[in-house]
């Protein structure tokens, strides 16, 4: 009997330390499961972290006309927004976010109020780039290309592409090709009435050898500038649908505008002059903004090497800095007499464009 109750109690512990081993076994899989759950999540934290990141850049490419030139102010890319939420965030403040006089604290992000318009390769850059270092001035750095490419995401879209603005301070943003593209006016009088519109025109000839530089850089096989200008090259006929000589057609273009806008409402700035005096074309820019002139000669010296003005210290930096690479660089060397004839078949375009801007650009 007692032999019996020996062997059962062993039998009953032997259970025991089963169902012990069994529950243990459990807890280790529950905890190693746990663990690989934590990992996982983690993983994927990372993985849309890094994503963001890579979205961020794609789109800034993609923003941009040319890749290169986004790239160029990767350090000015101060007020770029991160990655664009197709879904409208909160645009008015809680009421905890006013003040007593009703003024916004927190900044909200608006449309513009001002807009580069063009000309592709008049100096839209450089120009955006001196008007980023006013208080009151909130640019985009790249160009959203909402009018021309992408307005069928809508304005809430656009507005989410937006650094975000205090109340007085001015968003705006620069995407050249605006100037040119047909239905962008209206679309862009049906956004505001009120916006505020600028200009960068720049000697057509120039302009377009300084556009076909670029292409050429991109695709070096294209022919020649020389044999592209010509329809026909016996005849000397121009080819004025070519886009680089088509741009520079700024009466045509400017014509189209003003059936939308008042010529008020237009400043046109000469980017000869934006290179040879800075400051002065960019105080005109900042009085036709109803701003105060706040970036001033103190903010630019010229830099010999690069052979233009460059910035003393760019807006979120202490050091000097000059564009980059892709702007202002060697044009292709033109043969004078196809310059010639680019220049006479100009001549009379310009004049009819100094007219409707009622000031002359000096262009030979
Ligand atoms: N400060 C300063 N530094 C460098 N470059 C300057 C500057 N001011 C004006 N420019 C002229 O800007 C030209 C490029 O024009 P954009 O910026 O409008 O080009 S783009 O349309 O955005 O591609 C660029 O054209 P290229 O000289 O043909 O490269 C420059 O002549």
């Amino acid at each position: 009997m007692a032999a019996f109750h020996h062997h059962h109690q062993q039998q009953h512990h032997q259970l025991q330390q089963q169902q012990y081993k069994q529950q243990s076994a459990e807890l280790r899989r529950l905890l190693q499961r746990l663990t690989v759950a934590s990992s996982l999540s983690l993983l994927c934290f990372s993985l849309v972290y890094i994503l963001t990141g890579c979205c961020q850049s794609d789109l800034q490419v993609e923003n941009s006309q040319t890749g290169a030139q986004v790239r160029d102010f990767v350090a000015y890319e101060r007020n770029w927004t991160g990655l664009v939420p197709l879904q409208p965030v909160p645009q008015q403040p809680g009421p905890e976010e006013t003040n007593s006089s009703g003024r916004e604290w927190t900044a909200a992000r608006r449309l513009p109020q001002a807009l580069i318009i063009g000309v592709k390769k008049g100096g839209t850059r450089a120009l955006l780039e001196f008007l980023r270092l006013h208080p009151d001035i909130r640019a985009l750095g790249s160009e959203p290309h909402f009018f021309d490419r992408h307005y069928a995401r809508g304005l809430d879209w656009y507005r989410n592409m937006m650094p975000k603005a205090l109340d007085g301070q001015i968003v705006m943003e620069k995407t050249p090709r605006y100037f040119v593209t047909v239905e962008t006016p209206q679309r862009v009088r049906s956004m505001s009435r009120d916006v505020k519109l600028i200009v960068v025109v720049r000697d057509p000839v120039t302009r377009a050898i300084s556009d076909y530089t670029q292409i050429i850089s991109k695709t070096p096989d294209i022919p020649a500038f020389e044999r592209l200008v010509f329809k026909n090259r016996t005849t000397g006929q121009i080819d004025s649908l070519w886009s680089p000589l088509w741009i520079g057609l700024y009466a045509h273009h400017l014509e189209r505008w003003l059936t939308w806008f008042p010529r008020t409402q237009i400043h046109l700035v000469s980017g000869e002059r934006l290179i040879s005096d800075p400051a002065g074309e960019v105080g005109k820019v900042q009085d036709f903004l109803g701003l105060q002139r706040i970036v001033t000669d103190k903010h630019f010296y010229f830099n010999k090497t690069k052979g233009f003005p460059c910035l003393k210290k760019p807006e979120g930096s202490s050091k000097p800095h000059c564009l980059g690479k892709t702007k202002g660089r060697m044009h292709a060397s033109i043969d004078p007499a196809v310059m010639q004839r680019l220049r006479d078949f100009y001549k009379p375009h310009n004049q009819r464009f100094y007219q409707m801007a009622g000031q002359d650009f000096g262009w030979q």
